[in-house]
């Protein structure tokens, strides 16, 4: 994948701007490299400087977080909030909590989320925020402590109509409740729009749960039928166990398909029979305990300490753990096995290597950012939902969600085929995005 010779300059001045952030480099490589079409049909464009405006943040936060553990510890983290780009609505992206978050994670996010947005058509700018703090261990006196010493500051930042966070990595309906209960009490507003993923106790929709996961099945499904295909009988290799993984697994089980694998940062687990439901819901969601115990549950499984999953021969391959899960070597093995299609619920999950195996090899590959728009796509239905006092039901909430991803699944087709580059999903995802959000930003005056 290069880049032309307008486009590298920029880039390698961009790269200087934003030294040792590797992560937030590989998404603006993809973008730039996608839409080069693009800007060469319209190069005034490039007079307008819309990629050095779309390349840095419209605000970025980074704040001290002092808390105290349960043995009386003070403890210092780093909090972060981007607010990357508002021309279509308020900044609107996930909270991720895990060690190895920096500011340049939360810039790619960030950055991600511009097009991702753009693609569902709900009115939502783009942001992302989170911290260098592990939950992992955490009690829950811990959390909540963490949780509400994060808001103290960030509460000053955000808004229903300027910035609404929700759930990423290590935050989930749990995390969402404290920090929201945090932020009422801070600003004496109790109405419910300024977070997302909340309980519906607190205000939050049905389904937001369950909607990364799937809506990345929903996709799945839509681009297999455009092959010809259907998920009924395929054998699914999913990673990660959390949010998303959990309910791909659930979905593509309903519709048919076999999901044999799932994964934790310690290793991944294989069941042939197809993952247990059940297994994993009272281990990971219940418990918060390791995958390495699931075959303790279900003796005909295999946990594999240390490995990633992508040697299990499979037809459908959803990588939904973290960015750059899968490699080279990954797709290479992937392709041997004759793998259809691979749909991202993660964020960037495949490296560029491996995206670049896919799509030589005719692999239908699914993009983040148009794979798991339905995670965020609900989170607008819940603004909406609470905006007009309203309560959606589940079913009418994911009616919602799988037109919104058929819809999405149709641009990113279309657009790849107005391209000349027919069933490229990468192309089409990041171009639609580009057009809607640039079109949005030249309205607004270039800001
Ligand atoms: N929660 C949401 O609504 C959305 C999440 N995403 C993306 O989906 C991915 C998963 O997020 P969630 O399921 O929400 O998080 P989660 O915290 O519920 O689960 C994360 C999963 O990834 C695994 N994991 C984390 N770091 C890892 C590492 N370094 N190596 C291997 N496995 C690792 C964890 O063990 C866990 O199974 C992330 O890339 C996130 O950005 C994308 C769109 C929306
Ligand atoms: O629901 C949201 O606002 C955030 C979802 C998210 O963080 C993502 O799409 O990566």
């Amino acid at each position: 994948m290069t880049l032309d010779s307008v486009s590298s300059t920029l880039y390698e001045a961009f790269v200087r701007k934003n030294p040792a952030e590797t992560e937030f480099h590989q998404a603006v490589y993809e973008v730039l490299h996608a839409i080069q079409p693009v800007l060469r049909r319209s190069p005034e464009l490039r007079d307008a400087a819309i990629l050095e405006r779309l390349c840095e943040p419209e605000r970025q936060l980074m704040f001290r977080v002092v808390w105290t553990d349960d043995s009386r510890r003070v403890q210092v983290n780093r909090g972060f909030r981007v607010g990357f780009n508002s021309a279509l609505g308020p900044y609107k992206g996930g909270l991720r909590f895990h060690r190895d978050v920096t500011l340049g994670t939360i810039k790619f996010l960030a950055f991600e989320q511009i097009f991702k947005n753009a693609l569902t058509g709900l009115g939502i700018g783009a942001g992302k925020g989170g911290s260098d703090f592990d939950p992992t261990g955490r009690s829950d006196t811990e959390i909540m402590s963490f949780c509400q010493a994060f808001m103290t500051e960030l509460h000053r930042h955000i808004g229903p109509a300027t910035d609404v966070p929700a759930g990423d990595i290590g935050v989930g309906s749990r995390e969402i409740g404290y920090l929201f209960g945090q932020y009422k009490r801070l600003t004496n507003r109790y109405d419910s729009g300024t977070l997302t993923g909340k309980d519906p106790l607190l205000g939050g929709i049905p389904a937001r749960p369950e909607a990364t996961g799937y809506g990345t099945v929903y996709f799945l499904q839509a681009m297999l039928a455009a092959r010809g295909e259907s998920l009924d009988g395929y054998t699914a290799v999913v990673s990660g166990s959390g949010n998303v993984a959990f309910h791909a697994i659930a979905k593509l089980r309903e519709l048919g398909a076999v999901p044999v694998v799932c994964s934790d940062s310690g290793g991944y687990v294989h069941d042939p029979a197809g993952i247990d439901l059940e297994v994993l819901r009272d281990l990971k969601v219940t418990r918060r305990e390791r995958l390495s115990a699931y075959p303790e549950h279900v003796p005909s499984a295999r946990f594999f300490p240390g490995e990633f999953p992508w040697d299990v021969p499979c037809d459908v391959a959803l990588p939904c753990a973290t960015q750059n899960e899968l490699d080279e070597q990954d797709a290479l093995r992937l392709v041997k096995n004759d793998v259809r299609a691979v749909a991202e619920g993660a964020n960037m999950p495949c490296t560029p290597a491996a995206v670049q195996i896919f799509r030589e090899a005719g692999v239908a590959l699914a993009p983040g950012k148009a794979a798991n728009a339905g995670g965020v796509a609900t989170s607008a239905l819940e603004m909406r939902q609470n905006a007009a006092r309203d309560r959606w039901t589940f079913d009418h909430t994911d009616r919602t969600l799988r037109k919104v991803m058929e819809d999405i699944h149709t641009e990113c087709l279309s657009t790849a085929e107005e391209h000349g580059l027919s069933g490229d999903y990468v192309i089409g995802a990041n171009i639609a995005g580009f057009r809607t959000v640039v079109a949005a930003m030249e309205a607004n005056g270039y800001i």
